[in-house]
């Protein structure tokens, strides 16, 4: 019996051997490949505290451990801490950006963000930021973009975060990141100097949405114009979520490199209630990782965001909760397979068992 699974093993060892695949491939072959991890503790993009307290807490919960120990031994970690940010004055040429509420306080913490992420990007194979709100979203993809021009954006999100200062009704800057990025709308921000910041953009065919279920009008007139492809969660709904995970993959660029950024409000509220705008009906769990495991097995994925876990909303157990699908969408991004792997295991165990 133990000769027999002794045989089976050696027999399997043709299956890929695991490695850290969401990135890069090592230049080394049998190297390591290193993930860098920056925490932003950034609150000022909605009105909700709390949610500056996710980096700490995630890796009170043993995130950096956890993502070497999924990574099958293939990964090597290296948390830089907390991001340190300050605020920029608002351009006096544009006295409309005072609708936002806290411009100063989002282009402080995103520049820094920018040169952050390039420095992560020079260091590691791969990096993941950990919200804080939103709109670090900009920073993150920004920094991404300067150091990998070719990059594809997959936005996980209940929300399309796509507004302008005059579009938005709330004034939030969480919900404009994604304005910031793309070239077509740089023109509707040319007092915030981004030639000078982050020159190089995303062009609208290379942003994937999934998850979608509460898009602003205006948002949904610039998705429609600029032709952006959107699943919302009709479609994940009608079509399931392997036939609307095909349809991503197939759009982005094979040559591109992919920015993954998860908005935790993505999933549904019974999976994430702990986040501040919160929408019935998204992705279950299961759908969240299995979006996230496809686009770990292309090998390209290079950034990955975490944002809008907050631990001051709901009780405990929602809390908790919250933490928890953070913890196993992260581990799917960082290769933990639901099928098993036993790529590191001790093969000698098995010697002494067959003489
Ligand atoms: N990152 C988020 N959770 N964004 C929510 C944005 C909600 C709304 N569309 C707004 O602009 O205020
Ligand atoms: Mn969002
Ligand atoms: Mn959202």
């Amino acid at each position: 019996m133990l000769k027999r699974c002794a045989t089976l093993v050696t027999c399997q060892l043709q299956q890929p051997r695991c490695r850290y695949s969401s990135g890069a491939s090592n230049a080394e072959g049998d190297a390591k490949a290193r993930l860098g991890i920056i925490g932003v503790p950034f609150s000022k993009g909605q009105g909700k505290g709390g949610v500056e307290k996710a980096p700490a807490l995630l890796r009170e919960h043993g995130l950096v451990p956890l993502l070497e120990q999924v990574s099958c031994g293939q990964l090597e970690v290296h948390d830089y801490g907390d991001l340190q940010f300050g605020v920029d004055p608002i351009p006096t040429e544009a006295p409309e950006y005072s609708k936002i509420k806290n411009y100063g306080e989002f282009m402080g913490c995103n520049k820094a963000l920018i040169r952050k992420v390039q420095q992560l990007l020079q260091e590691n194979d791969q990096f993941l930021t950990i919200g804080g709100d939103h709109a670090i979203g900009f920073g993150s993809v920004a920094g991404h973009l300067q150091h990998t021009p070719n990059l594809s954006l997959v936005w996980v999100d209940a929300h399309a975060d796509i507004n302008l200062h005059n579009t938005s009704e709330s004034g939030n800057i969480h919900g404009m990141p994604v304005s910031f990025l793309l070239k077509e709308l740089r023109v509707f921000w040319q007092h915030a100097k981004l030639e000078q910041t982050a020159p190089v953009c995303l062009a609208a065919d290379q942003l994937v949405y999934i998850g979608l279920r509460d898009i602003d009008p205006y948002e949904a007139y610039i998705l429609n114009k600029l032709g952006i492809r959107a699943f919302a969660m009709d479609s994940v709904d009608k079509y399931g979520i392997s036939k609307i995970i095909e349809r991503t993959l197939d759009s982005l660029k094979p040559q591109n490199k992919i920015h993954v950024s998860f908005d935790i409000d993505a999933l549904d509220k019974a999976v994430a209630p702990s986040t501040g705008t919160a929408v019935c009906a998204g992705l279950t769990l299961r759908e969240g990782i299995s979006v996230v495991e496809a686009l770990r097995d292309t090998n390209r994925v290079q950034g990955i965001d975490l944002v809008e876990l907050n631990p001051s909303l709901g009780n405990e157990q929602d809390v908790n909760t919250t933490i928890a699908s953070s913890l196993e969408i992260l581990k799917s991004i960082c290769g933990y397979k639901r099928s098993g792997n036993f790529a590191n295991i001790k093969m000698d165990l098995f010697e002494t068992v067959k003489n």
